[in-house]
């Protein structure tokens, strides 16, 4: 393994070891600071475009398996450790991380202190950087010239629809860029899910006479998303349960007329504590989110707030007052991290049955 560099935007550069694809890349730094999951996360739509930093001092230590992938593609532009783990101990091992990496044209630097570099993102923001061979002016140049794609959501989602067969309701997901994980835990509940690209119409999803509809996860700012979509949510919301997850959430907020903004540094882990507030409890969930619901904007929407972190505050689940329509910023049912609230997906069916008992 050679030296390799991590130059972020701010002119900071970082030395460590090159492992998986020599590669050259660009994208956001996202410092992950789950325990576990990276084969998730690096799988995750939602990482589109990102170099991933992970904090788990130690990463590759499972390999790659079958049953982990929350993507058929990863979507992560490359990733940063602190040790490179290259002897795996999983049974269900198929790859290790370097040779997935290889495969798959992903890049990523190991022996770096990632504490720091989390320090240094929370300190001054989350900003683009490059994995490089060399740190010179033109390394930096190239870095300051990268133009982000903004498309991210039609890029990763679905261009057709496709059926996942159940007995159950019939579910129809609309797709920013979901994850595996949403579809397995519809299917685990009998669902017939119909999952649509993120472009279908109101009328479309009419036709199609679901019984509740779900808008999925996805990459990017909620405002990159045509606002076609808005009107699509406003039509649906008024007349089948809905239940919207991290990119979903954030426009169905702004389809209700909230307004969603940029986080300082990000917020990708599953350490932190969400309170339900109408119960009181407190929950630990899975997050990945660039953006939020900015607070004040709430006032004058018809939406009310149902979850809020009780570290940065953020806003982490609406319902709306006069329809059966809601909505978590956070995963409910890890991939990875915690499944502590992966009752909501039984909540969105009750939802569903009282739905379909009035037709
Ligand atoms: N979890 C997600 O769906 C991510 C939503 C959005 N891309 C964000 O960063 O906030």
């Amino acid at each position: 393994m050679g030296y390799r560099y991590l130059i972020l935007a701010d002119g900071t550069s970082y030395r460590g070891y090159g492992f998986g694809s020599d590669a050259t890349t660009t994208g956001e730094l996202a410092i992950n600071s789950n325990m576990l999951g990276y084969q998730e996360s690096m799988t995750n739509p939602a990482y589109y475009g990102q170099i991933i930093v992970f904090t788990q001092p130690s990463v590759g230590n499972t390999g790659i398996n079958d049953k982990s992938y929350e993507s058929i593609q990863p979507h992560t532009k490359g990733i940063i450790v602190r040790e490179y783990a290259n002897i795996s101990t999983n049974r269900n091992h198929r790859l290790s991380l370097d040779e997935f990496m290889k495969q798959n044209n992903i890049p990523g630097i190991c022996g770096l202190d990632t504490r720091e570099i989390t320090k240094h993102i929370q300190k001054h923001g989350s900003m683009m950087a490059s994995i490089v061979d060399v740190n010179d002016k033109h390394a930096f140049d190239q870095l300051h010239a990268t133009v982000i794609n903004h498309q991210q959501v039609a890029q990763v989602a679905t261009p057709k629809a496709y059926q996942d067969p159940g007995t159950g309701y019939n579910i129809l997901v609309v797709d920013f860029g979901l994850k595996s994980n949403l579809l397995g835990a519809l299917t685990q509940r009998q669902c017939n899910v119909t999952v649509v690209p993120w472009d279908t119409t109101a009328q479309q999803i009419f036709n199609l006479d679901p019984d509740g509809v779900v808008l999925s996860t996805g990459p990017g700012s909620p405002e990159n998303v045509p606002r076609s979509v808005l009107k699509m949510i406003q039509k649906v919301q008024a007349r089948i349960p809905l239940f919207a997850i991290g990119l979903g959430h954030e426009l169905f907020a702004r389809a209700n007329g909230a307004k969603t903004c940029r986080m300082p540094a990000g917020y990708f882990g599953s350490n932190h504590p969400v309170k339900r507030i109408i119960t009181g409890q407190v929950v630990h969930v899975s997050q990945n989110q660039g953006y939020q619901i900015a607070t004040l904007s709430l006032r004058h929407t018809p939406l009310f707030v149902t979850y809020i972190d009780l570290i940065n505050h953020s806003i982490q689940g609406l319902h709306h007052q006069d329809y059966p329509a809601f909505s978590v910023q956070f995963n409910p049912n890890g991939g990875p991290g915690p499944k502590d609230s992966s009752e909501l997906y039984d909540e969105f069916l009750e939802n569903v049955h009282s739905f379909r008992s009035k037709r």
